[in-house]
């Protein structure tokens, strides 16, 4: 860490494994850098290790295999620029290790299964993202990684994912009501019956009347489009892309929805549909496609998924210099 930070900003990060939390905290680094970003893993505070769960026939996933009590209290004093010591679930054996001293720093990302499940958390977070992955997608990635990667078989990967099922619904689904921003990965309107899932529609669900967050939208503001870019200035194979922008009512509260369905066959040219969008939180005209061209060989740098992580990046980026300016005039001030 640099310097003690005068306001530490919260940054929540929510879903379930296999979602893409890690791809996108890499992103943030691009915006951040890692001297001033610190993230926690929210796995660190499962109360319960890998054999007691397992006689118990409790999840990770259910709140009692978690110390939200501790969650909260460590949360807090970093928030408070204490510095803390942090258990460690440790993956590899499935047990807890002895703690580790966490100092506070600018950006705190608390990243895992259940950032939002907890009021008192929920409370101390600033800006928070729920991915939100349809069975179809999360069973592709979750086999394409766990086949490929870590030699598992087709039929454990999906009982893994079907017997978390039932937990994920009532405990990690939940959450996405409380987040800023939702990016839902979907399967792709474009072809009929598509089983492949490599071509993907992936809508960002932005909260409208948080103070400070202003959502990204295409072409004027408030109206509902349908946008096919492709043609001279993007090119597009089979099946094309189709942008939409609208608004929504989701748990009851009004959102802004962009919609981005298909693939770029060319990275280079994103920056046609950045020069459509606005309210995008970029210092400059191009930054949103060249974060992009950044990392292009990330997964989903070709689709909605890509483009809507930088997007929530730089929003998030927003939040924490609005904070800090507002932390640096308070201090001005007395
Ligand atoms: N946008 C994407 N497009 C295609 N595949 C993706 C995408 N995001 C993630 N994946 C696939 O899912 C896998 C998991 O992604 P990632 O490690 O980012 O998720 P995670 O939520 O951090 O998972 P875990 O909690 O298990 O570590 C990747 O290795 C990749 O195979
Ligand atoms: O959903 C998870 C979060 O990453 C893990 O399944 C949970 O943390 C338990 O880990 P492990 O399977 O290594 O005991």
């Amino acid at each position: 860490m640099t310097s003690k930070p005068e306001r530490v900003v919260l940054i929540g990060v929510a879903g379930d494994s296999g979602c893409g939390k890690s791809t996108f905290l890499r992103r943030l680094i691009d915006l951040f850098g890692e001297e001033l970003m610190t993230v926690i893993c929210l796995d660190d505070y499962h109360s319960l290790d890998r054999k007691q769960r397992k006689e118990t026939g409790i999840t990770a996933l259910d709140p009692r295999a978690n110390n939200f009590d501790l969650m909260y209290e460590q949360i807090k004093a970093l928030k408070n620029g204490q510095a803390i010591d942090k258990p460690i679930y440790n993956h590899e054996t499935g047990m807890i290790d002895p703690p580790e001293r966490i100092e506070p720093n600018h950006i705190v990302v608390v990243e895992g299964l259940h950032p939002l499940y907890d009021e008192r958390v929920r409370e101390l977070i600033d800006f928070s993202v729920y991915f939100d992955i349809s069975d179809e997608v999360k069973i592709a990635w979750k086999i394409q990684r766990d086949m490929a990667e870590r030699g598992h078989r087709y039929e454990d990967v999906l009982a893994q994912i079907n017997s978390r099922k039932p937990d994920f619904e009532k405990f990690i689904e939940p959450q996405r009501e409380f987040a800023d921003v939702v990016l839902q990965v979907l399967p792709t309107n474009l072809i009929k019956n598509d089983t492949e899932r490599k071509v993907l529609r992936v809508r960002m669900l932005q909260r409208e009347g948080k103070d400070g967050f202003e959502p990204t939208y295409l072409f004027d503001e408030g109206s509902t489009i349908q946008w096919t870019p492709c043609g001279r200035k993007l090119t597009c194979s089979y099946p094309g892309m189709q942008l939409y922008y609208g608004s929504d009512v989701y748990y009851g509260r009004y959102v802004s929805v962009l919609e981005v369905d298909g693939q770029f066959d060319n990275l280079e040219e994103v920056i046609y549909i950045e020069t459509h969008l606005s309210n995008t939180s970029t210092k400059y005209q191009g930054e949103m496609t060249h974060l992009l061209l950044q990392h292009r060989e990330y997964p989903g740098s070709n689709n909605g998924t890509g483009l809507f992580q930088v997007l929530t990046g730089l929003k998030m980026r927003d939040e924490y210099e609005r904070l800090t300016a507002k932390e640096a005039k308070l201090a001005v001030q007395v």
